[in-house]
């Protein structure tokens, strides 16, 4: 143990005492939070199926850093390197297109069997998979319509699909103890003002029916629907809007899946989290960072995260919210991307929980606006670096900015020689 890690924990638990906080207390709930990495920042979103098949779904990667990963194995290479450098036991979220098998196996054939190196792997490592159908990167999905597209064929397609996502999906949560998160996130919408907004929406709606209609249990699988604004060629219409999904998941009982670069440019998840968690009862995060559109640019420490986890622990929300990552930038470090976004949303639920909340919730009650805004501000400057810092050195995984020197070792040993 770090003597100067240990002495400036011990004042900063003095200090934060004083305002009834207990760091130990803190540091053991932090440490059940789990964050789902994305693997799809480990390739640019290329995946392993149809690696003939250009990015589509309105969604683009900038950027050639080299040393991406090629294989599953290098993906998995690359994603444990990135997990010991991140305290805390996670989770990992995989498109469909990460299946990893020799066939030459179309999206609706997939089954369990396809992914078993992933979930032996996962068990290896400790951790929990979640889960996404992927209706993009695919002839099929050319035009830009998958559910909601007019041929019937084309639709069930995409319903095979999804329904064999959910399976792989259950697979997941039986085989590692804990449920896998099905995000759904449909690209479908047109570049151009339509004639005709309502007939997409109700084959959507009727796609994702079918889609459910298999029961399986929650505890294994947990469904969850992403909505969005607008996508690259996808500008004037997205048939998956929010409005759609929060009426969907509320009569469905499904989760809605929240992205933060999935809104008009001003608007904020954090501000919709405790409307959708009164009106259901699980919420799925994609934590990303647009900057002026749905860039997916790597989490910051910006305010928009701090709101964000704000929400989750003054609500007591932890518990029924799942937090996954979505970005992907092709210009850095793959690996880094990973370690830079995760250890700043955990950093960020870590600020959140240092916080007063319960003397400010007072304070704002009596109307005491001054006193409130003071203590806000003034806990801005509170030595939260210091509980992380300890928290990093007790969870055995490197303190402060030295695991960008793992990193680069990494790069040099591994990625570059790739
Ligand atoms: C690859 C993901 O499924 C994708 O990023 C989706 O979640 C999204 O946010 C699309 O804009
Ligand atoms: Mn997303």
């Amino acid at each position: 143990m770090d003597q100067t890690i240990l002495s400036s924990y011990a004042e900063a638990k003095k200090l934060y005492a004083k305002h009834g906080i207990q760091t130990d207390k803190v540091l053991e709930k932090l440490s059940r939070i789990k964050v789902s990495l994305h693997c799809w920042q480990g390739d640019d979103v290329q995946g392993f199926l149809r690696k003939d098949k250009a990015l589509s779904g309105g969604i683009a990667v900038t950027g050639n850093y080299p040393g991406r990963a090629e294989t599953p194995e290098q993906l998995r290479q690359d994603m444990e390197k990135a997990l010991s450098l991140i305290p805390g036991s996670h989770k990992v979220n995989l498109h469909a297109i990460y299946a990893d098998t020799e066939e030459d196996v179309d999206l609706d054939r997939l089954e369990p069997r396809h992914f078993s190196n992933w979930v032996d792997w996962a068990k290896e490592q400790g951790i929990g998979l979640d889960f996404n159908p992927t209706l993009f990167s695919h002839p099929k999905a050319e035009d830009g319509f998958t559910l909601s597209h007019p041929d019937e064929d084309i639709r069930q397609f995409w319903i095979r699909h999804c329904r064999s996502s959910r399976r792989i999906a259950e697979y997941f949560g039986k085989e590692l103890g804990q449920p896998c998160v099905t995000n759904h996130w449909i690209p479908d919408g047109y570049k151009d003002t339509p004639v005709d907004r309502l007939s997409p929406r109700i084959r959507l709606k009727e796609s994702l029916d079918e889609i459910f209609k298999d029961e399986i249990s929650e505890a294994y699988n947990i469904d969850a629907v992403e909505s969005k604004l607008f996508g690259i060629g996808s500008e004037s219409y997205v048939v998956g809007s929010h409005e759609f999904y929060l009426g969907y998941t509320v009569s469905r009982g499904k989760a809605v899946c929240l992205d933060a670069g999935h809104f008009h440019p001003t608007e904020v998840i954090s501000s919709k989290i405790s409307s959708v968690l009164m009106f259901t009862n699980r919420l799925l995060l994609h934590v990303s960072r647009p900057v002026r559109w749905d860039s997916d640019h790597v989490v910051t420490m910006d305010d928009e995260l701090m709101e964000i986890a704000r929400e989750l622990v003054r609500g007591n929300l932890l518990d029924r919210t799942h937090i996954g990552l979505d970005f992907f930038d092709g210009s850095i470090n793959h690996v880094a991307a990973w370690v830079i976004g995760t250890r700043n949303t955990i950093k960020a639920l870590l600020r959140a929980m240092l916080e007063p909340v319960d003397s400010l919730r007072k304070l704002e009650e009596k109307r005491d606006f001054t006193s409130r805004l003071a203590l806000v501000e003034e806990f801005k400057s509170y030595p939260f670096g210091a509980v992380w810092d300890y928290y990093c050195q007790i969870q055995g995984v490197p303190v402060r900015e030295q695991w960008l020197d793992e990193v680069k070792k990494y790069e040099q040993d591994i990625l570059l020689k790739r």
